[in-house]
């Protein structure tokens, strides 16, 4: 799905080659600072390398058009955000960006059970707690059904036992739905959902 050769990016990364396959689960690994973050970014075209090429299926990234590429692969931040309306305004927000149709109440109110979010279509998500606000987020991209879904550190703000299940639950989708899911986590527990583990540290692919 990705292919990087001679990626380099300030001092933050130098990647000599990665591949990283379609319909399979990619877990990130590495210690703080080390470049996860970055290198998700780069996967989303938030930033460009300094030097080197990324592909998507075969195309150089800087070819592809920014929002049409976001339509096909979309990133859960680790700090996700909240936007201002109810749980149903912010659940469909990615849909309206993406042109996407809107689904009914009753598919939204799934995709909140399917996160194990207990809230109502009509709640104020400002008042929800850090946990709540990242299950929101991940309920928002995962209705806009991409392609490639890239998860910067989505359990963070979960207690352990909700944050295994939930991957767990995210994987099944993927799996399921033929996506190809990118991972980035500090969690140990979570390496056991992946087909591909790649271990990062300064910057570059151990
Ligand atoms: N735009 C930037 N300019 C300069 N330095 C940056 C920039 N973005 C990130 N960094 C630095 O690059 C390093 C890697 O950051 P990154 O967020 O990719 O790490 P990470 O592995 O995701 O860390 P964590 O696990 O703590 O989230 C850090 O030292 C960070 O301070």
């Amino acid at each position: 799905m990705f292919v990087l050769k001679n990626v380099k990016y300030k001092d933050i990364l130098n990647i000599e080659e990665l591949h990283i396959p379609p319909r399979k689960i990619t877990v990130i690994t590495g210690k703080s600072g080390t470049g996860k973050t970055t290198l998700l970014k780069m996967l989303n075209k938030l930033i460009s390398p300094d030097s080197g090429e990324i592909f998507f299926k075969g195309t150089p990234l800087k070819e592809i058009d920014s929002v049409e590429l976001r339509r096909k692969v979309v990133m859960l931040p680790q700090f996700p955000v909240v936007f201002p309306g109810n749980v149903k305004e912010n659940l469909i927000l990615g849909l309206k960006f993406s042109g996407k149709k809107i689904p009914h109440d009753e598919e939204l109110r799934n995709i909140l059970k399917f996160v194990m979010l207990e809230k109502d279509l009509n709640d104020d998500p400002e008042k929800f707690s850090g946990g709540e606000k990242q299950r929101l987020a991940l309920a928002r991209v995962l209705l806009m059904d991409p392609e490639v879904l890239l998860l910067d550190e989505p359990t963070s703000s979960l207690d352990e036992k909700t944050g295994i299940e939930i991957i767990k639950k995210v994987s099944n989708f993927a799996k399921n739905r033929e996506k190809t899911l990118v991972i980035v986590t500090h969690n140990p527990e979570l390496k056991k959902f992946a087909d591909v583990l790649i271990e990062l540290k300064n910057g570059r692919v151990l």
